[in-house]
């Protein structure tokens, strides 16, 4: 970058141009020098030459304006009452157009937050939190689109129903006993003894879920304390008395329990001034607060009334334990004794001849199983940090040297993008034919069982579809990687799928490419339905851009199906030239390819066919070959996009890896790190293009055997790297983007997928910092409250989930590089700019 803007500075040296100019240009070209002088060249002339103002940017509509103000001026302020009501929504309406209702949301009411999940924007709100809230809305009279006759029927029958449910309630009301009433909002109780267990130390209604419809708090109380008098006076007996059916059914109906007291966990979860008290007494029945017990009539515990017992307990929210404490007791008397599996441990250790060896710790523990003992065995616990070894090779190889002595053939990795079915890879099929890199043989296989299902044309596709899906459907879905040399050149193509369900599949292959091939179907109309807005043309070509590619060649394919017209060479080419120069691509970088995968014209060697006479210049192997190898930096820290895992490769007992080294080099037998598992492996053995090797460098898409790691902590988009210089596990981080087209606009909050390579992450626009002006590099607004098609614009990510390795463009084109996805659709791409936050604890979800 700063490179490219240094040389931009010098040539334009007299003009006007400010830094920041120079900056932006240097990025919306993708750092190429002779567009970004070009473009603001021409900018400079236009400036000069009109210097009328800029347009006013629309307002914001009234509605948009209402709508944001409401949400802004929600307000929060501490309050004691509450009051809420499922059946309220929050209105995007402004509040001076509906009744307004005051919600006060107070310690009380706690779990009424929950009311507001789901509302499209953040709410200001704590556990104490007073919200002005709308009302709902009127109900709305009629029948949706219906006619006042039907309306009219359907509100005789609601009438009719209305008065059936009210003559049912009234006699439901003759029939029950009052205490029918009592409801409570926790599940019936259907197994809950009837009988009073003479242990049972009191009973203790769940007021925290009671509520009333007809009967007053003091009249449940007295009735309470009236059948607690009773069981009181039962205490006595030896055996559980039975109970009328009436109190059955009431102690049903009312979940009555057998209280315990409350764990420290329960008592911190629900209200720590119940907490019993750290007395011995605390184990007592009669110490728990707010116990009833039988003291029949008048004062009852602690001299309350049981209408202040009542008050007391309807106030506060209890936990209780639906354990007898001599269940407890005898739920403790269990762990006194060896378990069963202690026993067998124990017999077999003696058979064995060690009858002095402990069986088990855990007998022995239970043997002195005093407060002192379990202190001294805790103490003696300590968990070791496992050590990280770090190997070393044997023979430490000086790789730069190694690789600038050993004359290797250039490496060029290049993806072919398109529509769907442009021919992509029935040309790349052809041309690994017509390069030797598939036998005679192989083809006429393919022929035979493509014509076998009907699918003859398909044949070349099969050489890089392989899976029997893609060959039946006719459909690749992922990127097939295949490899071929030319005499100058080790080529590998990442052939990527069209279809639009798989272009994260696409991303994932082109961010692995130094170059691209862009095919063209140009068959009649078919250019024209891959070229419009939901064609995949335009997209994978600003996706291919995005991910850092600068030099395209478009094969204008299947010009057999246009009888080799070149007018219609021309109408694409002018087309696309026009779009690519706008997405970037700058036209000395640009070449283009009439062709055909299927007759094999122009793809190996230039084509005889007199109907093609008007092109004289290169195959398409030519043009790839004439590509200019892109200089990586292999004395860097190793950075290697891991692309598959699994298991055996070339060790059975290894795990291999497939993946690309994007920076540095590496060595059999070194330790590198795996992010974001941070688990460090050992380096068994590297493949390049199935020749084993001692090393590899940045460029070459590797196979490596690793060892001392499981499988667990290797997945497809992890990186390899070195302990010294880790990747780090950005949380948050803020991006340069360029926003493509949407369908709805960008917001603060908005939820989407980052892709990168093979990574794929949920994350939230939490910030949407600035707007820049794409011409002059300028903010042109500060905290914009949307952004929409074509913008760039400086936003702030917050990574939702826990993996996702990444660094700043600037220290890594690779890893810098980002794709921003919602809903299926591309909708922005962008670098990397800083990462404001790390996941120290970053672990796989
Ligand atoms: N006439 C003609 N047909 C072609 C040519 N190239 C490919 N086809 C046909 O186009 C169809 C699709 O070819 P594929 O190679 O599978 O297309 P693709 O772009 O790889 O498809 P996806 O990867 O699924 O998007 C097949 O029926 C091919 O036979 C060509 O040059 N001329």
């Amino acid at each position: 970058m700063e490179d490219a803007v240094a040389q931009v500075k010098r040539i334009l040296k007299d003009t006007a141009v400010t830094e920041a100019q120079v900056r932006d240009t240097v990025w919306n070209y993708y750092f190429e020098v002779d567009q970004s002088v070009k473009f603001l060249r021409d900018q400079l002339k236009k400036q000069e030459n009109k210097k009328a103002p800029a347009a006013k940017r629309a307002a914001p509509s009234k509605a948009f304006r209402e709508r944001s103000l409401f949400a802004d001026t929600v307000t929060c302020r501490p309050g004691t009452d509450h009051c809420f009501s499922e059946n309220l929504r929050l209105s995007t309406q402004p509040p001076s157009s509906i009744s307004q209702q005051r919600i006060s949301l107070g310690s009380s009411c706690r779990y009424g937050i929950s009311v507001f999940d789901g509302i499209p924007w953040r709410l200001p709100m704590s556990m104490n939190t007073d919200i002005t809230y709308c009302g709902r809305p009127p109900p709305r009279m009629g029948l949706l689109g219906g006619s006042s006759k039907l309306a009219a029927l359907a509100k005789a029958r609601a009438a009719k129903r209305q008065q059936e449910r009210e003559q049912q309630q009234q006699q439901q009301q003759q029939q029950n006993q009052p205490m029918e009433d009592v409801q409570l909002a926790m599940p019936s109780m259907p197994s809950m003894p009837a009988t009073v267990s003479p242990s049972g130390s009191s009973l203790v209604l769940d007021t925290g879920v009671l509520s009333s419809r007809s009967e007053s708090g003091a009249s449940v109380s007295k009735r309470l304390t009236s059948l607690l008098a009773e069981r009181s006076r039962d205490r006595g007996r030896t055996s559980p008395r039975a109970i009328s059916p009436e109190k059955q059914s009431y102690l049903r109906r009312t979940a009555v329990f057998s209280e315990s007291i409350p764990s420290s966990f329960a008592t911190s979860l629900c209200d720590s001034s119940f907490a019993p008290s750290t007395s011995s007494s605390a184990t007592s029945p009669s110490s728990f607060p707010g116990g009833l017990h039988g003291d029949a009539g008048g004062k009852t515990h602690k001299g309350m009334s049981a209408d202040e017992i009542w008050k007391l307990i309807t106030n506060k929210p209890f936990f209780y334990l639906p354990v007898t404490e001599r269940q407890a007791e005898e739920i403790t008397k269990n762990f006194d004794k060896p378990s069963p599996d202690d026993i067998i441990k124990e017999a077999q250790a003696t058979k064995g001849g060690t009858a002095n060896a402990p069986a088990s710790k855990k007998v022995q523990f239970q043997k002195g199983s005093n407060r002192a003992g379990l202190e001294r065995d805790m103490k003696s616990l300590s968990i070791q940090e496992p050590t990280v070894k770090v190997a070393q090779p044997k023979q430490k190889i000086n790789v730069v040297e190694k690789f600038t002595s050993s004359h290797r053939k250039a490496h060029i990795n290049f993806v072919v993008v398109g529509h769907v079915d442009a021919g992509k890879s029935t040309l790349m099929g052809r041309l690994l034919y017509e390069v030797g890199a598939i036998d005679e043989r192989t083809i006429q296989k393919y022929k035979r069982d493509a014509n076998n299902i009907g699918k003859g044309s398909f044949a070349f596709a099969w050489v890089l579809d392989q899976s029997e899906e893609e060959r039946e459907r006719g459909v690749t879905m992922d990127v097939a990687m295949n490899s071929f040399e030319s005499s100058k050149v080790a080529f590998t193509i990442l052939d990527a799928p069209g279809h639009k369900d798989f272009v994260p599949n696409m991303i994932a292959g082109a961010s692995e490419a130094d170059f691209a091939v862009l095919v063209i179907d140009s068959s009649p109309n078919a250019f024209e339905a891959g070229f419009i807005q939901s064609g995949q043309t335009k997209e994978h070509a600003l996706l291919v851009r995005s991910l850092g590619v600068q030099r395209i060649i478009v094969a204008v394919n299947k010009l057999d199906n246009a009888k080799w017209s070149e007018f219609r060479f021309d109408e694409v080419k002018e087309t696309l030239l026009a779009f690519l120069s706008a997405a970037g691509f700058s036209e000395s970088q640009t070449t283009f390819v009439p062709c055909s995968g299927l007759s094999g014209d122009n793809i190996v060697k230039r084509s005889t066919r007199p109907e093609l006479s008007w092109y004289n210049d290169s195959s398409l192997l030519e043009e790839l070959e004439n590509l200019t190898i892109v200089e990586r930096d292999i004395g860097a820290p190793l950075q290697l996009s891991v692309t598959d895992v699994f298991k055996g490769g070339n060790s059975s007992s290894a795990i291999s890896i497939t993946g690309r080294i994007n920076a540095g080099n590496i060595q059999v037998g070194e330790t590198v790190l795996a992010v974001p598992s941070n688990e460090t492996a050992t380096i068994k053995s590297i493949t390049i293009a199935d020749q084993q090797n001692d090393w590899a460098v940045a460029g070459d898409n590797v196979q490596i055997a690793l060892s001392n790691i499981d499988i667990v902590h290797l997945r497809a988009g992890d990186i390899l790297c070195t302990s010294s210089s880790p990747v780090r596990c950005a949380k948050t981080f803020s991006a340069r983007i360029i926003v493509f087209h949407l369908r709805i606009p960008l917001i603060k909050g908005s939820n989407i997928l980052i892709y990168r390579g093979r990574t794929t992450e949920a994350a939230r626009i939490s910030r949407l910092t600035a707007v820049v002006d794409k011409s002059t590099g300028k903010i042109t607004k500060n905290k914009p409250r949307h952004l929409i098609s074509g913008q760039t614009a400086i936003v702030e990510l917050e990574v939702m989930g826990s993996s996702f390795p990444m660094e700043t463009f600037k220290a890594s084109k690779d890893l810098g590089r980002i794709v921003l996805r919602q809903d299926g659709i591309t909708v922005a791409a962008g670098i990397v700019e800083e990462i404001l936050s790390v996941k120290h604890d970053a672990t796989r979800d």
